[in-house]
């Protein structure tokens, strides 16, 4: 029996797994999460153990969807989605180091991990739409790779339209093309004049506004979806087998932003999976490392960094965790959430941070650890690690070890994503495979508007297909 998802608030309709992936936030402000967690026995961990990618995917992802979807349509949506990534293994470990191993996140159509989720979620929601007769209205938030994710897995697709809101200047020129040089119809990328706080945000005051959301027929592919994320958790299990897990324990080590992949890891975790520590990496924009630290979750000013995709500072998931650290109590994650909103700042209540601590430990990487840590281990292991890569792999190095536990870094991101700066930190650019070889000449549309949330609405309602079927 697959779990029913309820809102971290506590305000919000439960849902099944299907209504839950196409509400995206909760009508509460809060995001869905599983009311059990399903977990796998230690049998059946062991059983995953040299399977392909796809099926492993299906026995992680299955319990979380009973029978809200047909096991032949799961198994053939996901089959589909992994059959496109250019790595037979679809997530590769490799060992770089003598207890280290890097989790290649980034084998799929847009070079980042976000494909994963992203090339199955496409699926799930066009399956789910189509059964419903229903089409819908995407916005997302980037700060550089789940717009591009987004964009490639949904393009052309005849229910949905796409709109992607983008920091301006703030993402890589590869990042930007890949969102600006889609031709289809259904894809709008936008770049607003603020930060991907600002972006975020605004998407969430979408979807508060209720009128708009119900009249757009909104749908969210940030790991606001409970499915990108539930997706996300495939990849720890096809690591930690293939290191022996359940015998063996593995620490992970997550170069982290939003908060989605490394509670991914966590719900890995729930499900049974031996991790020891979880271990959240940050730039210096470091608002977990400093939550870790001090017990006080507090917004600052958000810092350009050459990891671009992590410079945030609201990092939405972890109001899945606090939900969790608090003993699923929804009135203290209201409270805490309402504080954030009016101070920009809220304290873990008490023994939160303990429970936290129990299970995950955070650090920090600055802009010349990243430097010199792609160059050392270009040198050392002849490796070349992409900038968010570096900040884990760099926060790894410092972490707590265990010498009978493999220590595994997720690699988030190809470097040719940011190739100015892994070339200045190792002079050596990285190019882009062929599939993307002429991604600098192809011709770009992007419409910039201001960081406005009314601005944003009227172009949303203006451009989607959806709002001229409901007024025709
Ligand atoms: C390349 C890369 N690494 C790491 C992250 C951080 O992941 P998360 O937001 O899930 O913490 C992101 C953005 O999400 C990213 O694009
Ligand atoms: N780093 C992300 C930010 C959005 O994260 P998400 O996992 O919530 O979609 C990006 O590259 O856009």
């Amino acid at each position: 029996m697959a779990p029913a998802y309820v809102s971290t608030r506590g305000d919000a309709p439960r849902l099944g797994f299907v209504d839950a992936m196409l509400a995206g936030l909760a009508r509460d402000g809060g995001l869905y999460v599983p009311e059990t967690w399903p977990t796998l026995t230690r049998d059946e961990i062991a059983d995953l153990a040299g399977r392909p990618y796809a099926e492993i995917a299906y026995r992680v992802i299955a319990p979380f969807v009973g029978d809200a979807i047909p096991a032949d349509a799961l198994k053939r949506m996901i089959d589909e989605a992994y059959g496109a990534f250019r790595h037979a293994a679809v997530t590769p470990l490799t060992q770089v180091g003598a207890n280290r191993f890097v989790l290649e996140l980034f084998h799929g159509p847009t070079l980042a991990f976000k494909d994963v989720a992203m090339q199955l979620l496409a699926r799930l929601m066009d399956h789910a739409l189509a059964e419903r007769g229903l089409r819908a209205t995407i916005v997302g938030a980037t700060s550089g790779d789940t717009g591009g994710a987004a964009i490639e897995a949904f393009r052309g697709r005849s229910r949905l339209d796409v709109f992607i809101l983008m920091p301006d200047g703030k993402v890589s020129e590869v990042q930007r093309r890949q969102m600006t040089t889609v031709p289809d119809d259904n894809v709008h990328a936008i770049a607003i004049d603020g930060s991907f706080d600002d972006a975020q945000a605004h998407v969430k005051a979408m979807f508060n506004h209720h009128a708009f959301r119900d009249r757009l027929a909104l749908a969210g592919v940030n790991s606001i979806n409970w499915a990108r994320v539930l997706a996300q958790a495939v990849y720890y299990f096809a690591a930690a087998t293939a290191l022996g897990a359940p015998a063996r324990e593995i620490d992970v080590v997550v170069p982290t932003g939003n908060f989605g992949d490394v509670f991914a890891g966590y719900v890995a975790k729930r499900m049974g999976l031996p991790i020891r520590r979880l271990v959240i990496a940050t730039n210096v924009n470091d608002i977990l490392a400093r939550t870790l630290e001090t017990g006080v979750y507090e917004v600052r000013g958000v810092a350009p960094t050459t990891s671009p995709s992590m410079d945030i500072q609201v990092s939405s998931n972890f109001e899945r965790l606090l939900f969790d650290a608090v003993g699923r109590d929804p009135a203290t994650v209201r409270a805490a959430m309402a504080s954030l909103g009016q101070s920009g700042s809220f304290t873990l209540p008490a023994g939160a941070l303990e429970v936290i601590r129990a299970e995950f430990d955070a650090g920090r990487a600055d802009e010349d650890e990243v430097k010199a840590t792609i160059r050392r281990v270009l040198e050392t292991s002849g490796y070349l690690l992409d900038t968010h890569t570096a900040v884990a792999f760099a926060v790894a190095e410092k972490a707590e070890t265990d010498p009978g536990v493999p220590q595994v870094v997720l690699s988030t991101a190809h470097p040719a994503k940011f190739p100015d700066a892994v070339e200045a930190a190792s002079g050596v650019r990285p190019g882009l495979p062929a599939h993307l070889a002429d991604l600098l000449e192809r011709p770009e549309r992007l419409t910039r508007l201001p960081n406005d949330v009314a601005a944003i609405e009227a172009f949303v309602a203006e451009h989607a297909r959806v709002a001229k079927t409901a007024a025709a």
